[in-house]
């Protein structure tokens, strides 16, 4: 049996007078790729939020390790290892790509940063070639790089990626679809959440349908005998 990593009970959050999670449940084990599916608006990027601090919880637990990390600050949720690759993916334009890749690293010692970023670099090439360029003159597709390489430098325990294929072209979806393919491989855990239903499908070991704030199917890949179709149906219908 796979080791739970992390365990999603009974979870409710939202904004002000709006519920949006209305009991979600649901478990991700050590070395999982799960992606969360659903129509827009249906809280995918709440949920991913509600795990890592940035969404209140209003009722319920998410357990890290044992560890209950429902309340916890951002910051917080940070340091026990739970990192996000948000939409915006939140660079510093002027930086270098070098400069940003280390910030995933701060507080870390001077050797495990180096150790990680010559990983990151061994995942993407693209990036060692502009290590030294300010982050702004990269292309969309390499800055979703930096962001998904910023979050491997802190050599996270579950990274969760909001759309990492937001607003990319073909060719960078088939390079990060076979980054991600490495990196489950390499054993890192991953919960993300993903409109493009051919990557999705193409990646996750389990995808989880989320839809009016519930969850409405939560199947492996592999236990799944139904058509894309099918999946793309249950979600928008
Ligand atoms: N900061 C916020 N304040 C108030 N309401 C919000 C906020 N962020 C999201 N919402 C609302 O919460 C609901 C769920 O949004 P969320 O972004 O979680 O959905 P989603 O499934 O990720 O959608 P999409 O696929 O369009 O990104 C939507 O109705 C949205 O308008």
């Amino acid at each position: 049996m796979p080791k739970l990593l992390l365990s999603v009970h009974n979870v409710k959050s939202g904004y002000r007078n709006h519920p949006i999670l209305l009991g979600v449940d649901f478990d991700v084990s050590l070395g999982e790729l799960v992606v969360l599916l659903g129509a827009n608006g249906s809280g995918k990027s709440t949920c991913l939020n509600t795990i890592s601090g940035f969404v209140s919880l209003s009722a319920g637990s998410i357990m890290l390790d044992g560890s209950e990390i429902g309340h916890l600050a951002p910051h917080v949720v940070f340091r026990t290892g739970v990192v996000q690759v948000s939409q915006k993916r939140d660079l510093f334009p002027d930086l270098t790509v070098e400069d940003n890749l280390r910030l995933g690293g701060r507080n870390r010692g001077r050797e495990f940063i180096e150790d990680s970023l010559a990983q990151v670099y061994n995942y993407f090439p693209r990036l060692a070639e502009r290590k030294r360029q300010r982050t702004r003159m990269l292309s969309g597709g390499e800055q979703q790089m930096v962001a998904i390489g910023r979050a491997l430098v802190s050599r996270p325990k579950l990274l969760l990626l909001d759309e990492p294929s937001g607003g990319l072209s073909p060719q960078f979806v088939n390079e990060i679809a076979a980054i991600f393919r490495r990196l489950k491989v390499d054993g890192v855990t991953m919960l993300m959440v993903e409109q493009d239903i051919n990557l999705a499908l193409a990646v996750a070991d389990r995808f989880i349908i989320l839809r009016s704030g519930t969850i409405h199917e939560d199947t492996t890949i592999k236990g799944s005998t139904d058509t894309k179709e099918e999946i793309v149906r249950k979600i928008y219908l």
